[in-house]
């Protein structure tokens, strides 16, 4: 049997999914010979992991107690007295986090899987870069960092598996990564890449309010920890971003042009998520409102596109027909639309749900299965 040593980063809403899901597949990746052995799980301020991680792993019972005390939003120290691990706070995580890629990186081979949505992993993955290990994300922030991280994350391409970073369980990146391995030049990518931003924008087609259908995006999972990363524009230029440099174009964050939802007063820095949400959000719910009865009155609909042309990538909103595939665009799907020499009038298209917790986690999943033969 293959094994296949995990330490994840991250037990939010993706985190557990994923967990759950390596839990529920125990019988179907045992008849394809693979075992993923999990032996450490972290959170933001503590790591459980099993007493020797090169013998050990954290049990079946034991991931899915991690899961239903995360799902109370209690911290991992919380853990019960289930017995057969030890659990790192604080100061120790990173030193802790480091000996274990150093013990089993380049020896048995790790997945360090980041379902974060921190900028504090990256420090980490380059660590565990250097000590051998296979990296996983769901966490788009390490890969739209500097180019400098950017060049350390991707220098052994095999060992970087970052697939739900766009469009959770759509084989976005792997298409791409075909179609520039073939040698197809790519002249243009154009997508709907938020699945907030496009279940927002099919929402105020019905007449509802901005402020009401975020709440209901956030409930279901489709926003960011905080969703301004969505109404602002990030979350989406982070994607765009991420498919220009699978392109190879050396663009860094400030050279996209993005436009937000809101206003720079209602900024992170300036007002809470909860003020945001139940305060700040209301006054903008006109505004929208008005935008999108005019391009109603033109046979058109509001969509946040994201375009990568040249080497230009600019996100942003667009009245787009209601009878093109963007106008058509419902609910929580995402689309893309590649246009290269071989995909040059019909372009190669790809649609279907881009975010939530289960799909982001089963895209995740799908990524550590295949670092399978990298493996002993
Ligand atoms: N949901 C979706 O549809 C999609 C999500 N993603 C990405 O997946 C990632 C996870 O999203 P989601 O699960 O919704 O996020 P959550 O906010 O639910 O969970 C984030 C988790 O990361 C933990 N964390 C924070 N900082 C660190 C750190 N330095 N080291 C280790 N763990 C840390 C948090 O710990 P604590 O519990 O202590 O706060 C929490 O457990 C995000 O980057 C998101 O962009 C990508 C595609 C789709
Ligand atoms: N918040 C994101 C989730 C996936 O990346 C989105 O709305 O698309």
């Amino acid at each position: 049997m293959k094994k296949i040593p995990v330490l994840l980063m991250g037990c939010g809403g993706v985190g557990r999914h994923l967990l759950q899901h390596i839990v529920s597949c125990r019988s179907l990746h045992a008849k394809m010979g693979v075992h993923i052995r999990v032996i450490g799980v972290c959170d933001s301020k503590s790591l459980v992991a099993p007493m020797d991680v090169l013998k050990e792993e954290l049990n079946d019972e034991l991931l899915s107690e991690v899961c239903l005390i995360k799902s109370t939003g209690s911290a991992l120290s919380k853990l019960g007295a289930l017995g057969g691990y030890r659990v790192v706070h604080d100061s120790e995580l990173s030193t802790e986090t480091e000996e274990i890629a150093k013990l089993l990186g380049k020896s048995t081979g790790l997945a360090v899987v980041d379902c974060s949505a921190s900028m504090e992993t990256i420090e980490i993955l380059m660590k565990a870069v250097d000590l051998g290990c296979c990296i996983v994300l769901a966490n788009k922030k390490p890969v739209t960092s500097t180019l400098e991280h950017y060049d350390k994350l991707a220098l052994h391409p095999r060992f970087i598996r970052h697939e739900s970073t766009v469009g959770a369980g759509l084989p976005v990146i792997a298409s791409l990564n075909r179609i520039i391995s073939s040698g197809d030049p790519v002249h243009r990518i154009v997508g709907s890449l938020s699945v907030t931003l496009g279940y927002v924008m099919s929402e105020l087609e019905d007449g509802k309010p901005l402020s009401q259908v975020v709440q209901a995006a956030k409930k279901l999972g489709y926003t960011e920890p905080d969703p301004r990363d969505d109404l602002g524009g990030m979350d989406v230029a982070r994607k765009g971003l991420i498919l220009a440099r699978l392109l190879g174009k050396r663009i860094i964050m400030d050279s996209i042009k993005i436009e937000s939802l809101y206003p720079e007063e209602m900024g992170p820095g300036l007002m809470s998520v909860d003020d945001f949400l139940h305060n700040g959000i209301v006054k903008l719910d006109q505004n929208i409102e008005e935008r999108v009865k005019k391009a109603s009155s033109k046979g058109c609909v509001l969509r946040y596109v994201c375009v990568i042309e040249g080497s230009s990538v600019q996100v942003g909103i667009r009245e787009v027909s209601k009878d093109s595939p963007l106008g058509r665009l419902r609910g929580s799907d995402n689309i893309v639309e590649i246009y290269s020499r071989c995909y040059k009038e019909q372009p190669l298209v790809i649609q279907g749900a881009g975010a939530g917790n289960d799909t982001t986690a089963a895209g995740v999943l799908a990524d550590i299965i295949d670092l399978q033969d990298l493996f002993h």
